[in-house]
């Protein structure tokens, strides 16, 4: 309406209405005077105007007063029938808010049902979070459409506002055109009053004279201006109502849109609500079985407790004496087991015979006559070839290792031996061969790969920690070294010092070194350090050791003896390890001074073992133990039931062909002889100085061969044990960090007065 004015001028509209009003204001007092002075003139007047021309024009402009008038009704009927109109739209726009009140209502309910059902849903699972897994997971999964579902009540609510905010504007636009509709009505009652005034104006005219002609045109032309914004009122309220209908017509079809979009999420909410309730149920009723199971549960675990108590109490007990039983079976079975082993050690034989080729080393192979002679037999370990001058020689021994053989190897094959001193018996090994064969190596080994002397300590050493509760064991080392005839102490201080071999004083017919230093192991620690003083000792005393070892004898000698602890029966073996000096014939190839001095004694010492053995394989009665410092030291180690090895150490070159042969002889030679034709354990009882018999082994005992005793050691026994409580420092506790005690006496050497005849008269 303000456009409207604006446009058409509605001010200078009002302002002519104004002039008007005035001028009809003075006509009005031009008539009022002209109808008091000259009544007489106007009527004379008026009959000469209805003769006058302008009375027809006036005539015509009754007319079209009249005609403007009925106009100005039809506008009036028409505005009558806008307002009619505008209240019906007004009506249905009233019907049309109920409807979306309603709807918004309902939404509300819906959303608000919907909440707390949410809410419902939500303590639920709050509740039954702290139930099992499954619970957990179906409370997650609610969890997650409750989230979708709030997610679109969010986006309804947030379409409900942007449809509130269209209803909002539509109602301003509304009260817009109300306010447009009160104005055009203001407008037309002023219209209508002006029009009456027109026609008042016009029927004073009509009485007056043909001088308000100019004012009647003015009066046309502003009912044709406002016949024209009159039309563009209409077409503007025209186009307001349709847009109005539009955006309603929209609005409404959106929020049906919307509403049915609503509709289908609750529709779907209420769905999976329904779904989840039987699984709420299962879960419910799952939490409920497995709290009770809960309640029930301490109650429950006690007395599985206290079962599982007796029952175990019960296989205890049942495994206790069952243990009881296998123990007693596991101890019988061991002393078997130790009697079959001693016996099979016996039947092999008491002197066994072994030989070792060396490999060549790499300057050998450089070297031009590297070719080896000797050759071996794949399908029996205990033959060795040797081509030389073109023939074969066959030699049968009980064991040969071929140059590829460990330490590990050969160990194997000695250590039932070693461990048979454990058991009483006397055993000594040899290392046999010419200078350089290996000698050294296969007994004292390098310090990355031992040789037979540190693994046999160590497996005594395994062996009696094992037997331990049962027994007690005292491992004593000694080390000596026979060097032209003369028998030097490895582990004294000053070891240049010279040895002696006699008899016991005690008449008993034991021999005796008198300062032998005797040094008790009870650890592989002690082991290495008895080795490292002997090494020392032996490269103190002299000038070049490497020549000085083949030129002498070197024997560790270890005693083993135990008591049982049950029984108090006495066991004692000696482990002699002999690794002896070169055996090639060097007084044969015309050496001279010392060079031929030291050859005459390994002569006569190698020559003195070779008669002993030799006398002890015809049973002679006479056995010339004293022809040598070596065979009278080991005077009790190779007779009556000693064992005794020989390792013969071959090199498989050509340039040492006659002195492998000669070995190899040697080792034969050896091998015929028995040294008895049964062995028998030295076997002491501290109760009884008797020997035990066959039928006195017991469980608890090691096995004792059924044969006499061919030495009497069992008299000695007693002699030996109080010589040696008499002297307590003979077998320290421990030998600390280098702490070495030595012994002045005694007694490991023993004559043998009742089985052999010691040469007593052969040369000393
Ligand atoms: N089986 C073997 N495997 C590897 N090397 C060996 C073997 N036997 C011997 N040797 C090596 O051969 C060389 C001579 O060995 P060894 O010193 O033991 O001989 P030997 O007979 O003791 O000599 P000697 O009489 O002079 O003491 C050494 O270097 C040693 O390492």
């Amino acid at each position: 309406v303000e456009r409207l004015r604006s446009e058409l001028g509605a001010t200078d509209l009002e302002k002519q209405l104004e002039r008007l009003l005035v001028e009809n204001e003075r006509l009005k007092q031009e008539l009022k005077s002209c109808r008091g002075s000259e009544g007489q003139k106007l009527d004379a007047a008026a009959e000469s105007c209805s003769r006058c021309p302008h009375a027809q024009e006036v005539e015509a402009l009754r007319k079209e007063v009249s005609r403007w008038e009925s106009r100005a009704q039809q506008r009036e009927q028409r505005l009558a029938e806008v307002e009619e109109e505008l209240k019906e739209k007004s009506c249905r726009l009233e019907a049309l808010q109920q409807q979306l009140d309603e709807s918004r209502r309902r939404r509300t309910d819906s959303e608000r049902q919907l909440h707390l059902r949410l809410q419902e849903c939500e303590d639920e699972l709050v509740r039954r979070a702290a139930a099992p897994s499954r619970v957990k997971f179906v409370t997650q999964t609610v969890e997650v459409e409750s989230a979708d579902s709030q997610k679109a009540v969010v986006e309804m609510q947030v379409k409900n506002g942007a449809l509130q905010e269209q209803l909002s504007a539509q109602k301003q636009l509304l009260r817009e055109l109300e306010t447009q509709l009160h104005e055009s009505q203001r407008t037309c009652t002023q219209l209508r009053t002006q029009l009456r005034l027109c026609d008042l104006l016009s029927q004073t005219v009509n009485n007056g004279k043909s001088r308000w002609d100019p004012r009647l045109s003015k009066i046309h032309v502003y009912e044709g201006e406002m016949q024209r914004a009159q039309g563009q009122l209409e077409a503007e309220m025209q186009n307001l109502e349709e847009e109005k209908n539009r955006v309603i017509e929209e609005a409404f079809i959106r929020a049906e849109s919307e509403m049915k979009a609503v509709h289908e999420n609750l529709a779907g909410v209420r769905m999976n609500l329904l779904s989840l309730q039987p699984a709420l149920r299962t879960l419910t009723s799952d939490y409920n079985c497995l709290k009770k199971q809960v309640q029930d549960f301490p109650s429950m675990l006690d007395k599985a407790i206290s079962e599982a108590k007796q029952e175990i109490c019960q296989v205890i007990s049942d495994v206790s004496s069952t243990n009881q039983e296998l123990l007693r079976k596991y101890k019988r079975e061991m002393n078997l087991r130790k009697k079959c082993h001693n016996e099979l050690v016996r039947l092999k034989g008491n002197i066994r015979v072994f030989c070792r080729v060396r490999p060549v080393s790499q300057e050998e192979q450089d070297s031009a006559d590297n070719r080896t002679m000797l050759s071996f037999d794949s399908d029996d370990d205990a033959i060795l070839y040797l081509s030389s001058k073109g023939k074969i020689m066959t030699f049968e021994l009980d064991k040969v290792f071929p140059p590829q053989a460990s330490q590990e190897e050969v160990f194997q094959e000695v250590q039932a031996l070693v461990t048979s001193c454990i058991d009483g018996f006397n055993v000594c090994i040899f290392a046999y061969g010419q200078t350089g064969s290996g000698k050294t190596y296969t007994m004292e080994g390098v310090a990355d790969n031992p040789g037979i002397n540190q693994r046999a300590l160590r497996l005594l050493f395994s062996e009696v920690t094992e037997k331990a509760p049962d027994w007690d064991y005292r491992i004593i080392v000694s080390m000596v070294e026979i060097y032209n005839e003369t028998l030097r102490d490895l582990l004294r201080d000053n070891p240049t010092d010279k040895l002696d071999i006699k008899l016991n004083p005690d008449g008993s017919g034991q021999l005796y070194v008198p300062g032998l230093t005797e040094i008790t192991v009870q650890s592989p620690e002690d082991i290495n350090k008895v080795f490292e003083l002997g090494h020392l000792n032996r490269a103190t005393a002299c000038t070049n050791l490497n020549e000085h070892s083949s030129r002498s004898h070197a024997l560790l000698i270890i005693t083993v003896s135990g008591l049982n602890s049950t029984t108090r029966t006495r066991t004692q073996g000696k482990l002699n390890l002999v690794d002896l000096a070169g055996s090639e014939r060097i007084g044969k190839s015309g050496a001279e001074g010392s060079r031929l001095r030291e050859a005459q004694c390994i002569n006569k010492s190698l020559s003195a073992l070779g008669d002993v053995i030799s006398a002890l394989r015809s049973r002679h009665a006479h056995v010339p133990f004293r022809n040598s410092r070596l065979t009278y030291l080991l005077q009790d180690s190779l007779s009556g039931d000693s064992k005794t090895l020989m390792m013969v150490q071959v090199s498989p070159l050509p340039g040492n062909m006659s002195e492998s042969v000669c070995s190899l002889k040697f080792a034969q030679r050896v091998r015929s002889v028995e040294l008895s034709s049964s062995s028998s354990k030295r076997h002491e009882n501290s109760s009884t100085s008797s020997s035990p018999t066959h039928d006195s082994v017991e469980l608890d005992s090691p096995p004792v061969t059924p044969v006499p005793l061919p030495i009497s050691r069992a008299s000695s026994a007693g002699s030996t044990l109080s010589s040696a409580s008499r002297t307590p420092t003979l077998f320290p506790a421990e030998i600390g960090p280098i702490t070495v005690t030595k012994t002045t006496v005694e007694c490991k050497w023993y004559a043998q007065p009742n089985r052999t005849v010691p040469d007593t008269t052969g040369p000393r």
